[in-house]
C-alpha cells in the first residue's frame, strides 16, 4: 500500500491515546511503511533521564515529566516527516494539544474499555498513573483520559484487530484523509 503524495504529506503524524493501545507498536511499523523517522516522546524523556517514566515520577516528580513532555513535544511537532508518538497524557497539557492539531496530523488509536482491561496486567508495571489503582479507579480514568482524545485529526479503532490491521488502516485513513485534503 502506497502513501499518497502531496502537499500536505510533509507533516508529521502524531498518535495519541490511552496508555496501552499501541502508539509505539504501531507508530514504529507506520514510520517504517512511510519511510519516516520514529520519535517516541516517552522513550526520548527516558534518554534524558535515563530513567524509566515511573522512576522520573517517583524522583523528580510528575510535574518535571510534565515540563519535559511539552518541551519534547513542541521541539518534535514542528518538524516535517516524523512519525510520532505522544505519552498517553500528552494531551493533558493544552499547549501541546495545541501545537500537535496546528502542526501535525493528530491520528487517535481508540481502544474500548473491555479490550483495554484484557490488556491492562501486562502494562501496569511500567506506566506509573496506574500504580495502585483499582480497576473501577482505571475505568474511570480510562473514561476522563477519552474526553482529551476527542481532539483529533483521523481516529482508528484497534478493538479486535492485530498490530498488523491497525497499522494499514492507520495508512489507509492517512490516504483517505490526504485524498480530501487535495
Ligand atoms: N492491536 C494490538 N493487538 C494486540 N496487542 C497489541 C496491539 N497493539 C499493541 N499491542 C500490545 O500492547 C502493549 C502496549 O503497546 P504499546 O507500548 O505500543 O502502547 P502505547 O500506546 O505506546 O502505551 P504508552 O502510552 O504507555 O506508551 C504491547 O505489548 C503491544 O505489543
Ligand atoms: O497516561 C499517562 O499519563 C502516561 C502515559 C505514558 O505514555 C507515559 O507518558 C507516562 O507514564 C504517563
Ligand atoms: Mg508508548
Amino acid at each position: 500500500m502506497k502513501f499518497k503524495e502531496n502537499t500536505f504529506n510533509k507533516k508529521s503524524i502524531a498518535l495519541i491515546g490511552f496508555m496501552g493501545v499501541g502508539k509505539t507498536t504501531i507508530g514504529r511499523l507506520v514510520a517504517q511503511r512511510l519511510q519516516r523517522d520514529f520519535i517516541d516522546i516517552d522513550k526520548e524523556i527516558e534518554r534524558k533521564y535515563e530513567m524509566t517514566p515511573s522512576e522520573i515520577f517517583k524522583i523528580h516528580g510528575e510535574h518535571t515529566f510534565r515540563k519535559t513532555e511539552r518541551k519534547m513535544v513542541s521541539h518534535f511537532a514542528k518538524q516535517e516527516l516524523k512519525v510520532i508518538s505522544l505519552g498517553g497524557g500528552a494531551f493533558l497539557q493544552d499547549e501541546i494539544k495545541h501545537i500537535s492539531l496546528k502542526e501535525n496530523i493528530v491520528i487517535f488509536l481508540d481502544i474500548s474499555w473491555e479490550s483495554w482491561k484484557e490488556r491492562s496486567s501486562i502494562l501496569i508495571d511500567r506506566r506509573p498513573v496506574l500504580h495502585g489503582k483499582n480497576t473501577t479507579e482505571m475505568k474511570e480514568l480510562y473514561y476522563k483520559r477519552k474526553e482529551l482524545y476527542a481532539h483529533h485529526h483521523l481516529k482508528v479503532t484497534t478493538d479486535d484487530l492485530s498490530i498488523e490491521e491497525v497499522t494499514d488502516l492507520v495508512i489507509d485513513s492517512l490516504n483517505n484523509f490526504l485524498e480530501i485534503k487535495e
